[in-house]
């Protein structure tokens, strides 16, 4: 069944039938127009250091499939000791106390908690439940917390520790991309996903955007000022046809092609481009295009410009690098004199093709020192 909720995002609850064979996502219930937030981060993406950190059970499959990247698959032959593989986290069949009353307990439910790779404000939350079919949850429930430093599952289940709750129970259908819309405006660290009474989940997503700790980037000094744990962001860009920008501003190298940003073939007489937003504002000093396994596709030239103050089209773009010619598969590196303070920059490439990293080395202004300081206070 589907049930609207809020923010105009299907609600899906109910089995999803058993499967029959072939395409193993030919039933599965999603929005077709996908999610309002989806085209932000994933602060629980394993590549900024995100993880399960416990679950109570995970009889069934291993609560880290949670947090894998890439779509759920179905083997409907793969069986092993404990039962069906599934790939998710899923935990055995609650059972009730005694022959009279064999069902679970109406509050009965598994937990799990999960680390942010990267804290921030959260808009919108998948939990995806695709292959679990007559196995999901019957509900599920998100709650946030703010812990500074490292805690560890005990000191995080302290009766101390605040929790918010971003999706109160709410019921699930099973073969399904449930979505959840966020509106708490406050910067998290943890969350704790419960299960009830018990069952299997596919996958977690949490969009949203990163907040970085002003005292680390600080202290820091020099930094990579467009990476996303810093808080940089990929904010548009002409194509995404192979790959997405955030890829861009991850952390490490690629070590695949799709791993990085690529565009389609053009057949036109344009060029392709990127723009981002800077953690803050600040001054770049050393900038690394990198067009790692982009070996006959990789953008032939590329020219960066910075604005200060907003994106879109106020603001007057400064040229920063001039168009410079590219080599296949190459970590390129160029040092900036005097470069103005900027907020924004936009990489340019021409005409087409791939870039692994963009990587923007600088520091901070005091003006953008006390907007990240500001901002981080008022979240929290
Ligand atoms: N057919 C199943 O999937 N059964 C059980 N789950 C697994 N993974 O074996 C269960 O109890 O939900």
């Amino acid at each position: 069944m589907t049930a609207a909720t809020t923010a105009g995002i299907p609600g899906y609850t109910g089995d999803a039938q058993p499967y029959g064979g072939g395409d193993t996502y030919a039933d599965y219930r999603a929005p077709e127009a996908g999610f309002p937030f989806a085209h932000l981060p994933d602060l629980a993406d394993r590549r900024l250091g995100a993880t399960v950190i416990a679950a109570n059970d995970e009889f069934f499959a291993e609560r880290e499939n949670l947090l894998k990247p890439g779509r759920p698959e179905f083997d409907p032959t793969a069986f092993a000791h404990k039962g069906k593989v599934m790939d998710g986290w899923e935990t055995r069949r609650r059972r009730g106390p005694s022959a009279e009353h064999p069902h679970p307990a109406p509050g009965d439910h598994d937990w799990a908690l999960v680390r942010l790779g990267a804290p921030g404000v959260i808009r919108g939350l998948l939990v995806d439940t695709a292959h679990f079919r007559g196995n999901y949850p019957q509900a599920v429930s998100v709650e946030a917390t703010a812990v500074p430093g490292t805690p560890s599952p005990e000191e995080l289940s302290a009766a101390d520790v605040k929790w918010t709750t971003l999706v109160p129970r709410t019921a699930v259908g099973g073969h399904a991309a449930n979505g959840f819309a966020v509106t708490e405006e406050r910067r998290f660290t943890h969350l704790r996903v419960r299960q009830f009474p018990d069952g299997g989940i596919a996958r977690l997503r949490v969009y949203g955007e990163v907040v970085p700790d002003p005292a680390w980037l600080t202290a820091l000094g020099t930094f990579d000022l467009l990476a996303l744990e810093n808080g940089g962001r990929a904010e548009d860009a002409s194509d995404r046809f192979f790959s997405p920008p955030v890829h861009t501003v991850l952390p490490g190298r690629s070590q695949k092609m799709d791993e990085g940003w690529e565009t389609r073939r053009r057949r036109d007489d344009g060029h392709d481009w990127l723009s981002y937003a800077l953690a803050a504002q600040g001054r770049i000093r050393a900038v690394e295009i990198d067009t790692a396994c982009y070996k006959g596709n990789s953008a032939g030239w590329a020219s960066l410009a910075g604005r200060d103050g907003g994106s879109g089209d106020s603001g007057e773009w400064t040229e920063l690098l001039p168009r410079t010619r590219l080599q296949p598969d190459t970590v390129h590196r160029f040092l900036l004199t005097d470069a103005p303070a900027v907020t924004h920059v936009r990489l340019d490439i021409f005409p087409d093709g791939g870039v692994a990293r963009l990587r923007l080395h600088g520091s901070l202004t005091d003006a953008g020192a006390r907007h990240l300081t500001a901002r981080y206070a008022e979240l929290g």
